[in-house]
């Protein structure tokens, strides 16, 4: 797979504080890469030094094999602050204007209107688009010279549920048709919707970088109940498949390292004389893992 960018021990300092800690991870061409962490943990300070908007304290990065020159930026498309257009021109002429500065031709402006959904709307002015519209003219914009990679920073902030699934169904049109997508999002359910990759920050620190399948690999985890709880827990320490064993309010939940399935659980605790009463076998959400991550790591 061609590397689109890779990023070595990235840090920045604003004076005494570390907003980014020696961050490394690679990006790999037509896929879409989730940014994903809490307010605060970095995401935003990445992306602004890798369009060198902002100077790294330390570490390095490549574009396209290549340190980073404004050839390689000319081949990313980015919206990292909120649309910014003329208000009392049309959303066409808005894109003209880009289309100048990018020095695309005009016929561009169709292409990309109708791909984002804007078409019948191309001569209303831009102050009387819906947030959702402005986003999705910022996007048409950004893709206007056909850049190999998209960036977004936090593109379903502030939309109500139904421009949330315009963006989300959009970035997966942008995806498929090769573009390969950087996206920051404090929201794990937009990542894991979106996302075939992930990288988690959390207080500028990388605690994870891989796909997203693999950060839900986890053997998952069995409820269990019977009549003598004790017994049961006691059963429980002295076998090898669990990583934790805790008290819920009835049950007991008790998390794989291994994979055992729940016959095979329920044959062991019966020879060691526990009469189990429930038992269930649950696939972790990725959700808690993710919470998980950020909790151990604290
Ligand atoms: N110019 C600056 N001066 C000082 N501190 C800054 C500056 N820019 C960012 N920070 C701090 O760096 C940390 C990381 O900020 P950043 O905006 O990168 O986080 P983020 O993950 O994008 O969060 P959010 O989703 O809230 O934007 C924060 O604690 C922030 O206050």
């Amino acid at each position: 797979m061609q590397k689109v960018l890779e990023i070595n021990n990235l840090t920045k300092k604003f004076g005494a504080f570390t907003a980014v800690n020696d961050v490394s991870f690679s990006v790999e061409k037509g896929n879409v890469y989730g940014l994903l962490g809490p307010n605060g943990s970095g995401k935003s300070t990445t992306l602004g030094m890798i369009l060198n908007v902002l100077n790294p304290t330390n570490g390095s990065w490549k574009w396209f094999g290549q340190a980073p020159d404004n050839n390689s930026l000319k081949k990313i498309g980015a919206i990292i602050e909120s649309p910014k257009f003329y208000p009392y021109l049309t959303a066409e002429k808005n894109l003209q204007i880009v289309a100048d500065i990018k020095e695309v031709p005009y016929a561009k402006i169709d292409e990309k209107l109708e791909l984002v959904g804007l078409i019948a709307r191309k001569n209303n002015k831009f102050e009387q688009y819906s947030l959702g519209m402005k986003q999705r003219l910022a996007i048409a914009g950004a893709l206007l010279n056909d850049p190999e990679v998209l960036i977004l920073d936090e593109p379903t902030n502030g939309l109500d549920p139904q421009g949330i699934i315009q963006i989300r169904e959009l970035i997966q049109k942008i995806a498929e048709m090769g573009t390969t997508i950087i996206l920051a999002s404090h929201l794990l359910d937009e990542v894991q919707k979106v996302c075939s990759h992930v990288v988690v920050l959390k207080q500028g620190k990388m605690l994870y970088a891989g796909e997203i399948d693999n950060l839900n690999n986890s053997f998952g985890l069995f409820e269990l109940q019977a009549e003598n709880q004790q017994l049961l827990i006691n059963a429980l320490n002295q076998l090898p498949y669990f990583s934790s064993i805790t008290e819920k309010n009835k049950h007991i939940e008790a998390k794989l390292n291994q994979e055992i399935s729940s016959a095979e659980l329920n044959k062991i605790l019966f020879e060691k004389g526990v009469i189990l009463s429930h038992l269930v076998q649950r696939k972790e959400s990725l959700e808690n893992q993710f919470f998980q991550l950020i909790q151990e790591n604290k």
